[in-house]
Protein backbone atom coordinates (compact mmCIF):
# COMPACT_ATOMS: atom_id res chain seq x y z
CA UNK A 1 0.00 0.00 0.00
CA UNK A 2 1.81 3.52 -1.33
CA UNK A 3 0.84 6.36 0.89
CA UNK A 4 -1.28 8.42 -1.84
CA UNK A 5 -3.61 5.00 -1.29
CA UNK A 6 -3.37 4.42 2.58
CA UNK A 7 -6.39 5.17 4.54
CA UNK A 8 -5.03 6.96 7.34
CA UNK A 9 -8.27 6.77 9.88
CA UNK A 10 -7.47 4.23 12.17
CA UNK A 11 -11.19 2.68 13.58
CA UNK A 12 -11.85 3.08 17.05
CA UNK A 13 -10.57 0.11 19.73
CA UNK A 14 -14.09 -1.47 20.65
CA UNK A 15 -13.46 -1.31 24.45
CA UNK A 16 -10.62 1.40 25.23
CA UNK A 17 -10.92 4.86 25.37
CA UNK A 18 -9.59 7.64 23.87
CA UNK A 19 -7.84 10.67 25.68
CA UNK A 20 -5.49 9.31 28.08
CA UNK A 21 -1.42 10.57 27.90
CA UNK A 22 0.81 7.97 26.88
CA UNK A 23 4.03 8.04 28.28
CA UNK A 24 6.36 5.67 26.03
CA UNK A 25 9.86 5.06 27.77
CA UNK A 26 12.44 2.99 25.88
CA UNK A 27 15.37 1.94 28.26
CA UNK A 28 18.09 1.69 25.46
CA UNK A 29 20.53 -1.45 26.02
CA UNK A 30 18.22 -3.07 28.95
CA UNK A 31 17.75 -6.75 29.03
CA UNK A 32 16.87 -9.33 31.04
CA UNK A 33 18.62 -12.02 32.23
CA UNK A 34 20.25 -13.99 35.25
CA UNK A 35 20.49 -12.05 37.95
CA UNK A 36 24.40 -12.11 38.62
CA UNK A 37 27.45 -9.84 39.44
CA UNK A 38 28.13 -8.94 35.67
CA UNK A 39 24.42 -7.84 35.31
CA UNK A 40 24.40 -4.38 35.83
CA UNK A 41 20.40 -3.75 35.90
CA UNK A 42 20.32 -6.71 38.90
CA UNK A 43 23.08 -5.21 40.50
CA UNK A 44 21.83 -1.54 40.54
CA UNK A 45 19.22 -0.02 42.31
CA UNK A 46 16.36 0.22 40.65
CA UNK A 47 13.15 0.53 42.52
CA UNK A 48 11.08 1.28 39.87
CA UNK A 49 11.87 -1.00 36.53
CA UNK A 50 11.35 -4.14 39.65
CA UNK A 51 8.29 -2.70 40.93
CA UNK A 52 6.95 -2.81 37.35
CA UNK A 53 7.69 -6.41 37.36
CA UNK A 54 5.98 -7.94 40.26
CA UNK A 55 3.19 -6.51 37.44
CA UNK A 56 4.14 -10.04 35.29
CA UNK A 57 2.39 -11.96 33.53
CA UNK A 58 -0.47 -9.68 33.14
CA UNK A 59 1.01 -6.15 33.16
CA UNK A 60 4.59 -7.06 32.79
CA UNK A 61 6.55 -9.31 30.10
CA UNK A 62 9.18 -9.92 28.29
CA UNK A 63 9.17 -9.33 24.30
CA UNK A 64 12.24 -10.70 21.91
CA UNK A 65 14.79 -7.39 20.35
CA UNK A 66 17.06 -9.38 18.14
CA UNK A 67 17.48 -12.00 15.48
CA UNK A 68 14.85 -12.73 12.80
CA UNK A 69 11.93 -11.07 15.27
CA UNK A 70 13.72 -7.74 13.97
CA UNK A 71 14.36 -8.46 10.84
CA UNK A 72 18.09 -9.50 11.24
CA UNK A 73 19.20 -12.98 9.41
CA UNK A 74 19.17 -15.15 12.33
CA UNK A 75 18.21 -15.89 15.30
CA UNK A 76 22.58 -15.36 16.06
CA UNK A 77 21.94 -11.42 15.39
CA UNK A 78 21.68 -9.08 18.44
CA UNK A 79 19.88 -6.68 18.27
CA UNK A 80 20.49 -2.85 17.83
CA UNK A 81 18.76 0.40 18.13
CA UNK A 82 18.20 1.05 14.45
CA UNK A 83 16.14 -2.44 14.00
CA UNK A 84 14.85 -2.07 17.63
CA UNK A 85 13.21 1.61 16.77
CA UNK A 86 12.10 0.73 13.29
CA UNK A 87 10.40 -2.51 14.96
CA UNK A 88 9.06 -0.55 17.79
CA UNK A 89 7.80 2.46 15.29
CA UNK A 90 6.43 0.21 12.27
CA UNK A 91 4.75 -2.16 13.91
CA UNK A 92 5.81 -4.56 11.56
CA UNK A 93 9.26 -6.95 10.44
CA UNK A 94 11.16 -5.65 7.55
CA UNK A 95 13.93 -7.18 6.16
CA UNK A 96 17.06 -4.97 7.45
CA UNK A 97 19.87 -3.85 5.98
CA UNK A 98 21.96 -6.27 6.82
CA UNK A 99 19.80 -8.74 5.21
CA UNK A 100 18.91 -6.75 2.13
CA UNK A 101 22.83 -6.64 1.42
CA UNK A 102 23.19 -10.20 1.87
CA UNK A 103 20.69 -11.03 -0.82
CA UNK A 104 22.00 -8.49 -3.08
CA UNK A 105 25.76 -10.14 -2.85
CA UNK A 106 24.03 -13.42 -3.04
CA UNK A 107 22.41 -13.12 -6.19
CA UNK A 108 24.50 -10.93 -7.66
CA UNK A 109 22.01 -8.16 -8.22
CA UNK A 110 24.35 -5.49 -6.26
CA UNK A 111 26.99 -5.61 -9.15
CA UNK A 112 24.12 -4.96 -11.84
CA UNK A 113 22.13 -2.03 -10.34
CA UNK A 114 22.76 2.03 -10.56
CA UNK A 115 24.71 2.50 -7.80
CA UNK A 116 27.06 -0.11 -8.99
CA UNK A 117 27.17 1.02 -12.54
CA UNK A 118 27.77 4.81 -11.11
CA UNK A 119 31.11 3.71 -9.46
CA UNK A 120 32.22 1.23 -11.78
CA UNK A 121 32.77 4.49 -14.24
CA UNK A 122 36.04 5.23 -12.08
CA UNK A 123 37.74 1.63 -12.23
CA UNK A 124 39.32 2.22 -15.38
CA UNK A 125 41.13 5.44 -14.42
CA UNK A 126 40.24 5.98 -10.89
CA UNK A 127 41.13 4.30 -7.75
CA UNK A 128 37.78 2.55 -5.68
CA UNK A 129 37.82 3.29 -1.84
CA UNK A 130 35.84 1.59 0.43
CA UNK A 131 35.59 3.24 3.87
CA UNK A 132 33.24 1.38 7.08
CA UNK A 133 33.43 -0.56 10.20
CA UNK A 134 35.72 -3.87 10.37
CA UNK A 135 34.47 -6.24 12.21
CA UNK A 136 31.50 -9.14 12.00
CA UNK A 137 29.49 -7.63 14.27
CA UNK A 138 26.43 -7.41 12.14
CA UNK A 139 25.62 -3.86 13.53
CA UNK A 140 26.80 -2.00 11.14
CA UNK A 141 28.40 -4.16 8.58
CA UNK A 142 30.27 -7.17 8.14
CA UNK A 143 33.45 -8.61 7.18
CA UNK A 144 31.87 -11.27 4.96
CA UNK A 145 29.87 -8.87 3.22
CA UNK A 146 33.05 -6.25 2.57
CA UNK A 147 35.12 -9.77 1.10
CA UNK A 148 32.34 -10.48 -1.08
CA UNK A 149 32.31 -6.79 -2.59
CA UNK A 150 35.81 -6.42 -2.98
CA UNK A 151 35.86 -9.81 -4.68
CA UNK A 152 33.17 -8.70 -6.78
CA UNK A 153 34.90 -5.40 -8.14
CA UNK A 154 38.12 -7.14 -8.27
CA UNK A 155 36.55 -9.25 -11.08
CA UNK A 156 34.32 -6.45 -12.26
CA UNK A 157 37.56 -4.85 -13.05
CA UNK A 158 38.72 -2.44 -9.86
CA UNK A 159 42.17 -1.88 -10.81
CA UNK A 160 42.93 0.12 -7.72
CA UNK A 161 41.57 -0.55 -4.49
CA UNK A 162 41.96 1.39 -0.91
CA UNK A 163 39.89 0.58 2.36
CA UNK A 164 39.87 2.90 5.26
CA UNK A 165 39.25 0.75 7.88
CA UNK A 166 37.13 1.74 11.08
CA UNK A 167 38.24 -0.17 14.02
CA UNK A 168 34.99 -2.09 16.18
CA UNK A 169 35.55 -3.52 19.75
CA UNK A 170 31.97 -2.00 20.27
CA UNK A 171 29.98 -4.86 18.59
CA UNK A 172 32.42 -7.06 19.10
CA UNK A 173 35.50 -7.91 21.92
CA UNK A 174 37.92 -5.31 22.61
CA UNK A 175 41.03 -6.46 20.74
CA UNK A 176 39.66 -7.98 17.91
CA UNK A 177 40.01 -5.64 15.47
CA UNK A 178 43.83 -7.07 14.81
CA UNK A 179 42.59 -10.47 13.52
CA UNK A 180 39.81 -8.54 11.32
CA UNK A 181 43.11 -6.73 10.23
CA UNK A 182 45.06 -9.54 9.40
CA UNK A 183 41.93 -11.07 7.60
CA UNK A 184 41.17 -8.47 5.64
CA UNK A 185 45.25 -8.01 4.73
CA UNK A 186 45.10 -11.88 3.40
CA UNK A 187 42.01 -10.99 1.15
CA UNK A 188 44.19 -8.04 -0.41
CA UNK A 189 47.32 -9.58 -0.96
CA UNK A 190 45.06 -12.46 -3.21
CA UNK A 191 43.64 -9.65 -5.10
CA UNK A 192 47.31 -8.76 -5.33
CA UNK A 193 47.92 -11.69 -6.67
CA UNK A 194 45.40 -11.09 -9.68
CA UNK A 195 47.04 -7.96 -10.79
CA UNK A 196 44.44 -5.81 -8.32
CA UNK A 197 46.57 -2.88 -6.83
CA UNK A 198 44.67 -2.78 -3.32
CA UNK A 199 45.65 -2.34 0.02
CA UNK A 200 44.45 -0.32 3.15
CA UNK A 201 45.16 3.00 3.00
CA UNK A 202 44.09 4.03 6.49
CA UNK A 203 42.26 3.69 9.38
CA UNK A 204 41.07 4.85 13.03
CA UNK A 205 38.87 3.71 16.18
CA UNK A 206 35.09 3.69 15.08
CA UNK A 207 34.13 6.09 18.00
CA UNK A 208 36.94 8.83 17.52
CA UNK A 209 36.96 8.57 13.82
CA UNK A 210 34.21 9.32 10.92
CA UNK A 211 31.60 7.28 12.79
CA UNK A 212 29.97 10.02 14.68
CA UNK A 213 25.73 10.28 14.94
CA UNK A 214 23.14 12.90 15.05
CA UNK A 215 25.79 15.66 14.42
CA UNK A 216 26.91 15.08 17.61
CA UNK A 217 30.05 16.29 17.14
CA UNK A 218 31.91 17.20 13.69
CA UNK A 219 35.71 16.52 14.52
CA UNK A 220 34.64 12.96 14.55
CA UNK A 221 34.07 13.01 10.63
CA UNK A 222 37.02 16.02 10.36
CA UNK A 223 39.90 13.09 11.60
CA UNK A 224 38.79 10.44 9.18
CA UNK A 225 38.46 13.57 6.33
CA UNK A 226 42.07 14.11 7.27
CA UNK A 227 43.23 10.78 6.93
CA UNK A 228 40.99 9.03 4.33
CA UNK A 229 40.39 11.84 1.86
CA UNK A 230 43.79 14.37 2.74
CA UNK A 231 46.28 11.11 3.54
CA UNK A 232 46.75 13.41 6.64
CA UNK A 233 46.78 11.88 10.47
CA UNK A 234 49.32 12.12 13.93
CA UNK A 235 50.01 8.68 13.00
CA UNK A 236 51.72 6.90 10.09
CA UNK A 237 52.37 3.57 9.30
CA UNK A 238 53.92 0.77 6.66
CA UNK A 239 50.81 -1.35 7.58
CA UNK A 240 47.73 -1.65 9.26
CA UNK A 241 48.31 -4.47 11.46
CA UNK A 242 51.62 -2.45 12.87
CA UNK A 243 49.61 0.77 13.29
CA UNK A 244 46.82 -1.37 14.95
CA UNK A 245 49.03 -3.32 17.09
CA UNK A 246 51.07 -0.37 17.48
CA UNK A 247 48.34 1.61 18.51
CA UNK A 248 46.49 -0.63 20.60
CA UNK A 249 49.80 -0.80 23.07
CA UNK A 250 49.32 2.76 24.35
CA UNK A 251 48.23 3.24 27.64
CA UNK A 252 44.01 3.06 27.60
CA UNK A 253 43.76 2.29 23.85
CA UNK A 254 41.01 0.37 22.77
CA UNK A 255 39.66 -0.79 19.43
CA UNK A 256 36.85 1.90 19.30
CA UNK A 257 38.98 5.06 20.32
CA UNK A 258 41.63 4.10 17.97
CA UNK A 259 43.48 7.59 16.53
CA UNK A 260 43.55 8.09 13.13
CA UNK A 261 46.45 6.79 10.97
CA UNK A 262 47.34 7.00 7.36
CA UNK A 263 49.62 4.13 5.46
CA UNK A 264 52.72 5.31 3.58
CA UNK A 265 54.54 3.54 1.02
CA UNK A 266 58.61 3.32 1.49
CA UNK A 267 58.53 6.87 -0.22
CA UNK A 268 56.63 8.25 2.78
CA UNK A 269 53.47 9.36 1.40
CA UNK A 270 50.56 8.10 1.88
CA UNK A 271 48.92 5.40 -0.30
CA UNK A 272 46.05 6.07 -0.95
CA UNK A 273 44.45 9.72 -0.30
CA UNK A 274 40.70 10.31 -2.27
CA UNK A 275 41.81 12.35 -5.14
CA UNK A 276 39.46 13.60 -8.10
CA UNK A 277 38.33 10.90 -10.65
CA UNK A 278 37.84 8.45 -7.93
CA UNK A 279 35.19 6.59 -6.74
CA UNK A 280 34.08 5.54 -2.90
CA UNK A 281 31.61 3.58 -1.07
CA UNK A 282 30.78 3.30 2.53
CA UNK A 283 29.92 -0.34 3.21
CA UNK A 284 28.23 -0.13 6.38
CA UNK A 285 24.51 -0.34 5.79
CA UNK A 286 23.36 1.24 8.81
CA UNK A 287 22.21 4.40 8.54
CA UNK A 288 22.99 6.68 11.97
CA UNK A 289 26.93 7.02 11.79
CA UNK A 290 26.84 6.98 8.13
CA UNK A 291 24.75 10.39 7.49
CA UNK A 292 27.27 12.90 8.69
CA UNK A 293 30.14 11.43 6.53
CA UNK A 294 27.77 10.95 3.31
CA UNK A 295 27.35 14.56 3.85
CA UNK A 296 30.90 15.43 3.95
CA UNK A 297 31.39 13.50 1.01
CA UNK A 298 28.37 14.33 -1.42
CA UNK A 299 27.39 18.00 -0.52
CA UNK A 300 29.00 20.93 -2.52
CA UNK A 301 28.09 22.82 -0.13
CA UNK A 302 29.68 22.21 3.31
CA UNK A 303 30.52 24.15 6.65
CA UNK A 304 30.72 21.62 9.04
CA UNK A 305 34.28 21.61 9.08
CA UNK A 306 37.11 22.66 6.66
CA UNK A 307 37.66 20.13 3.76
CA UNK A 308 40.89 20.94 2.58
CA UNK A 309 39.79 19.82 -0.78
CA UNK A 310 36.81 18.55 -2.23
CA UNK A 311 37.66 15.60 -4.53
CA UNK A 312 35.22 15.14 -7.45
CA UNK A 313 34.71 11.51 -6.86
CA UNK A 314 31.78 9.20 -8.00
CA UNK A 315 30.12 8.16 -4.51
CA UNK A 316 27.95 5.38 -3.59
CA UNK A 317 26.74 4.10 -0.04
CA UNK A 318 26.29 0.28 0.50
CA UNK A 319 22.25 1.49 1.10
CA UNK A 320 20.34 4.80 0.93
CA UNK A 321 21.12 6.11 4.69
CA UNK A 322 18.47 9.03 4.29
CA UNK A 323 15.35 8.65 1.99
CA UNK A 324 13.83 12.29 2.98
CA UNK A 325 17.51 13.73 2.32
CA UNK A 326 17.92 11.66 -0.60
CA UNK A 327 21.42 10.93 0.69
CA UNK A 328 23.75 9.58 -0.43
CA UNK A 329 22.08 10.32 -3.80
CA UNK A 330 23.70 6.43 -5.06
CA UNK A 331 23.52 3.50 -3.65
CA UNK A 332 24.48 -0.47 -4.01
CA UNK A 333 21.52 -1.87 -2.09
CA UNK A 334 18.04 -0.19 -1.72
CA UNK A 335 17.22 -0.11 1.76
CA UNK A 336 13.61 -1.36 3.69
CA UNK A 337 10.76 0.46 2.78
CA UNK A 338 9.27 0.94 6.08
CA UNK A 339 6.09 2.97 5.39
CA UNK A 340 2.80 3.56 7.17
CA UNK A 341 4.75 3.72 10.62
CA UNK A 342 2.70 4.19 14.04
CA UNK A 343 3.80 7.53 14.48
CA UNK A 344 2.54 8.61 10.67
CA UNK A 345 -1.08 7.13 11.66
CA UNK A 346 -1.52 8.24 14.92
CA UNK A 347 -0.71 12.48 13.63
CA UNK A 348 -3.16 11.33 11.05
CA UNK A 349 -5.53 10.14 13.83
CA UNK A 350 -5.17 13.18 15.79
CA UNK A 351 -2.44 12.28 18.23
CA UNK A 352 -0.18 14.63 19.48
CA UNK A 353 3.31 13.88 20.36
CA UNK A 354 5.96 14.63 21.90
CA UNK A 355 9.20 13.08 21.73
CA UNK A 356 12.77 13.35 23.32
CA UNK A 357 16.30 12.34 24.16
CA UNK A 358 19.64 13.38 24.36
CA UNK A 359 22.02 13.76 20.38
CA UNK A 360 23.07 10.56 21.28
CA UNK A 361 20.32 9.05 20.80
CA UNK A 362 17.78 11.77 19.52
CA UNK A 363 17.59 10.37 16.33
CA UNK A 364 16.58 6.97 18.06
CA UNK A 365 13.43 8.12 19.03
CA UNK A 366 12.74 10.15 15.95
CA UNK A 367 14.10 8.87 12.67
CA UNK A 368 14.40 5.67 13.42
CA UNK A 369 10.84 5.01 15.31
CA UNK A 370 9.32 6.74 12.03
CA UNK A 371 11.11 4.17 10.00
CA UNK A 372 14.16 5.94 9.24
CA UNK A 373 12.15 9.69 8.09
CA UNK A 374 13.95 12.54 9.23
CA UNK A 375 11.47 15.53 10.24
CA UNK A 376 8.03 15.91 11.72
CA UNK A 377 4.79 14.39 9.84
CA UNK A 378 3.17 17.20 10.68
CA UNK A 379 4.78 19.77 12.79
CA UNK A 380 1.56 21.35 14.25
CA UNK A 381 0.95 18.09 15.95
CA UNK A 382 4.45 17.07 16.72
CA UNK A 383 7.44 18.08 19.00
CA UNK A 384 10.73 16.62 19.21
CA UNK A 385 12.90 18.36 21.80
CA UNK A 386 16.67 17.01 21.78
CA UNK A 387 19.07 17.35 24.94
CA UNK A 388 22.86 18.27 23.57
CA UNK A 389 25.03 15.24 24.81
CA UNK A 390 28.22 15.49 26.00
CA UNK A 391 31.03 15.39 23.46
CA UNK A 392 34.41 14.29 23.45
CA UNK A 393 34.09 12.31 26.53
CA UNK A 394 33.80 8.29 27.16
CA UNK A 395 30.45 8.12 28.78
CA UNK A 396 31.82 6.33 31.76
CA UNK A 397 32.98 9.86 32.77
CA UNK A 398 29.54 10.79 33.11
CA UNK A 399 27.19 7.61 33.52
CA UNK A 400 24.46 9.50 34.50
CA UNK A 401 24.49 11.32 30.98
CA UNK A 402 21.22 13.60 30.41
CA UNK A 403 18.73 10.87 31.92
CA UNK A 404 16.89 13.84 34.39
CA UNK A 405 16.79 16.40 31.63
CA UNK A 406 15.59 13.71 29.67
CA UNK A 407 12.84 12.87 32.28
CA UNK A 408 11.93 16.14 33.18
CA UNK A 409 11.55 16.99 29.57
CA UNK A 410 9.00 14.21 29.30
CA UNK A 411 7.41 14.93 32.36
CA UNK A 412 6.92 18.78 31.72
CA UNK A 413 5.59 17.57 28.43
CA UNK A 414 2.73 14.85 30.41
CA UNK A 415 2.28 17.66 32.45
CA UNK A 416 1.60 20.75 30.20
CA UNK A 417 -1.89 17.93 28.59
CA UNK A 418 -0.49 19.29 25.56
CA UNK A 419 -0.04 15.70 24.30
CA UNK A 420 -0.95 12.43 23.70
CA UNK A 421 2.00 10.37 23.31
CA UNK A 422 5.30 11.42 24.99
CA UNK A 423 7.88 9.37 24.09
CA UNK A 424 11.47 8.96 25.68
CA UNK A 425 14.64 6.91 24.83
CA UNK A 426 17.04 6.82 27.85
CA UNK A 427 20.57 6.22 27.06
CA UNK A 428 22.39 5.24 29.68
CA UNK A 429 22.31 1.10 29.83
CA UNK A 430 23.54 1.50 26.19
CA UNK A 431 26.36 4.32 25.99
CA UNK A 432 27.97 3.39 29.65
CA UNK A 433 27.11 -0.31 28.78
CA UNK A 434 29.44 0.43 25.78
CA UNK A 435 32.63 1.61 27.44
CA UNK A 436 32.23 -2.03 29.10
CA UNK A 437 33.15 0.04 32.65
CA UNK A 438 30.90 -2.20 34.82
CA UNK A 439 30.90 0.36 38.10
CA UNK A 440 29.99 3.08 35.45
CA UNK A 441 27.50 0.90 34.12
CA UNK A 442 25.66 0.31 37.39
CA UNK A 443 25.28 3.95 38.32
CA UNK A 444 24.23 4.82 34.65
CA UNK A 445 21.54 1.85 35.44
CA UNK A 446 19.97 3.45 38.32
CA UNK A 447 19.92 6.71 36.76
CA UNK A 448 18.19 5.39 34.00
CA UNK A 449 15.69 3.91 36.65
CA UNK A 450 15.31 7.45 38.18
CA UNK A 451 14.59 9.15 35.29
CA UNK A 452 11.54 6.12 35.20
CA UNK A 453 10.10 6.98 38.38
CA UNK A 454 9.67 10.93 37.48
CA UNK A 455 8.01 10.22 33.93
CA UNK A 456 5.86 7.21 35.71
CA UNK A 457 4.78 10.17 38.43
CA UNK A 458 3.90 12.36 36.39
CA UNK A 459 1.81 9.82 34.58
CA UNK A 460 0.10 9.30 37.67
CA UNK A 461 -0.86 12.85 37.94
CA UNK A 462 -2.28 13.00 34.98
CA UNK A 463 -4.18 9.84 35.09
CA UNK A 464 -2.80 8.51 32.33
CA UNK A 465 -0.85 5.21 30.71
CA UNK A 466 2.52 4.20 30.67
CA UNK A 467 4.35 1.73 28.42
CA UNK A 468 7.94 1.14 29.28
CA UNK A 469 10.35 -0.94 27.09
CA UNK A 470 14.12 -1.15 25.50
CA UNK A 471 15.05 -1.51 22.28
CA UNK A 472 17.80 -4.67 22.44
CA UNK A 473 20.15 -5.72 25.25
CA UNK A 474 23.26 -4.12 26.55
CA UNK A 475 23.37 -3.58 30.27
CA UNK A 476 22.18 -6.87 32.17
CA UNK A 477 25.22 -8.58 30.35
CA UNK A 478 28.59 -7.51 30.52
CA UNK A 479 30.90 -10.61 30.15
CA UNK A 480 31.67 -12.96 27.57
CA UNK A 481 30.52 -16.25 27.89
CA UNK A 482 30.61 -19.77 26.77
CA UNK A 483 27.84 -22.10 25.58
CA UNK A 484 26.63 -23.17 28.93
CA UNK A 485 26.57 -19.39 30.48
CA UNK A 486 29.68 -19.60 32.11
CA UNK A 487 32.23 -16.12 32.07
CA UNK A 488 34.87 -16.37 29.86
CA UNK A 489 38.84 -15.72 30.31
CA UNK A 490 41.68 -14.70 28.37
CA UNK A 491 44.73 -15.45 28.05
CA UNK A 492 46.00 -13.92 31.14
CA UNK A 493 42.57 -15.19 33.28
CA UNK A 494 40.95 -12.26 33.05
CA UNK A 495 37.32 -12.44 32.38
CA UNK A 496 36.75 -11.06 28.67
CA UNK A 497 34.56 -8.06 29.12
CA UNK A 498 31.36 -7.78 26.69
CA UNK A 499 30.93 -4.44 25.49
CA UNK A 500 28.26 -5.18 22.54
CA UNK A 501 24.62 -5.68 22.95
CA UNK A 502 23.10 -9.13 23.70
CA UNK A 503 20.56 -11.47 22.13
CA UNK A 504 18.61 -11.38 25.68
CA UNK A 505 14.63 -10.30 25.36
CA UNK A 506 13.73 -6.87 26.78
CA UNK A 507 10.78 -6.07 29.10
CA UNK A 508 8.12 -4.14 28.22
CA UNK A 509 5.55 -2.96 31.21
CA UNK A 510 2.20 -1.25 30.82
CA UNK A 511 0.11 0.71 33.57
CA UNK A 512 -1.01 3.74 35.37
CA UNK A 513 -4.28 5.62 36.56
CA UNK A 514 -5.66 5.72 32.74
CA UNK A 515 -4.89 2.20 31.97
CA UNK A 516 -8.90 0.48 31.79
CA UNK A 517 -9.73 -2.42 34.55
CA UNK A 518 -9.43 -5.55 32.60
CA UNK A 519 -6.40 -4.75 30.25
CA UNK A 520 -3.56 -7.49 30.57
CA UNK A 521 -0.91 -8.98 28.44
CA UNK A 522 -2.30 -12.02 26.03
CA UNK A 523 -1.10 -15.30 26.83
CA UNK A 524 -1.37 -16.53 23.47
CA UNK A 525 1.33 -14.53 22.35
CA UNK A 526 4.28 -16.26 23.99
CA UNK A 527 6.78 -15.57 21.19
CA UNK A 528 5.78 -11.46 21.08
CA UNK A 529 8.50 -9.26 19.99
CA UNK A 530 9.18 -5.63 19.53
CA UNK A 531 6.86 -5.14 16.17
CA UNK A 532 3.97 -5.98 18.74
CA UNK A 533 4.12 -2.99 20.69
CA UNK A 534 3.25 -0.62 17.92
CA UNK A 535 -0.44 -2.17 18.19
CA UNK A 536 -0.27 -2.14 21.88
CA UNK A 537 0.21 1.35 21.64
CA UNK A 538 -2.54 2.43 18.70
CA UNK A 539 -4.96 -0.06 21.09
CA UNK A 540 -4.24 1.93 24.35
CA UNK A 541 -4.73 5.44 22.58
CA UNK A 542 -7.77 3.88 21.71
CA UNK A 543 -7.52 2.93 18.10
CA UNK A 544 -7.16 -0.19 17.01
CA UNK A 545 -3.86 -0.98 14.64
CA UNK A 546 -4.41 -1.82 10.45
CA UNK A 547 -4.70 -5.06 10.14
CA UNK A 548 -1.18 -6.25 8.66
CA UNK A 549 0.28 -4.61 11.82
CA UNK A 550 2.01 -7.56 14.49
CA UNK A 551 -0.78 -7.97 16.37
CA UNK A 552 -1.26 -6.06 20.05
CA UNK A 553 0.28 -7.55 23.02
CA UNK A 554 -2.52 -6.90 25.05
CA UNK A 555 -6.30 -8.22 25.55
CA UNK A 556 -9.16 -6.31 27.55
CA UNK A 557 -11.16 -9.11 29.76
CA UNK A 558 -14.20 -8.27 31.19
CA UNK A 559 -13.88 -7.92 34.66
O1 LIG B 1 26.59 2.71 19.14
C1 LIG B 1 26.12 2.14 18.13
O2 LIG B 1 26.21 2.58 16.99
C2 LIG B 1 25.38 0.83 18.31
C3 LIG B 1 26.39 -0.26 18.49
O3 LIG B 1 27.17 -0.40 17.34
O4 LIG B 1 24.53 0.91 19.44
P1 LIG B 1 22.96 1.26 19.26
O5 LIG B 1 22.42 0.25 18.30
O6 LIG B 1 22.41 1.06 20.65
O7 LIG B 1 22.86 2.64 18.79
MN1 LIG C 1 19.92 0.89 21.41
MN1 LIG D 1 24.19 0.37 21.63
Amino acid sequence: MGSSETSWTLKDHPKLPKGKTIGVVVLDGWGEANPDQYNCIHIAQTPAMDSLKNGAPNTWRLVKAHGKAVGLPTDDDMGNSEVGHNALGAGRIFAQGAQLVDLALASGKIFEGEGFKYIKESFENGTLHLIGLLSDGGVHSRLDQVQLLLKGVGERGAKRIRVHILTDGRDVLDGSSVGFVETLENDLAQLREKGVDAKIASGGGRMHVTMDRYENDWNVVKRGWDAQVLGEAPHKFKSAIEAVKVLRAEPKANDQYLPPFVIVGEDGKPVGPIVDGDAVVTFNFRADRMVMIAKALQYENFDKFDRVRFPKIRYAGMLEYDGELKLPSHYLVSPPEIDRTSGEYLVHNGIRTFACSETVKFGHVTFFWNGNRSGYFNPQMEEYVEIPSDSGITFNVQPKMKALQIAEKARDAILSKKFDQVRVNLPNGDMVGHTGDIEATIVACKAADDAVKMILDAIEQVGGIYVVTADHGNAEDMVKRDKSGKPLLDKSGNIQILTSHTLQPVPIAIGGPGLSAGVRFRKDLPTGGLANVAATVMNLHGFEAPSDYEPSLIEVVDN
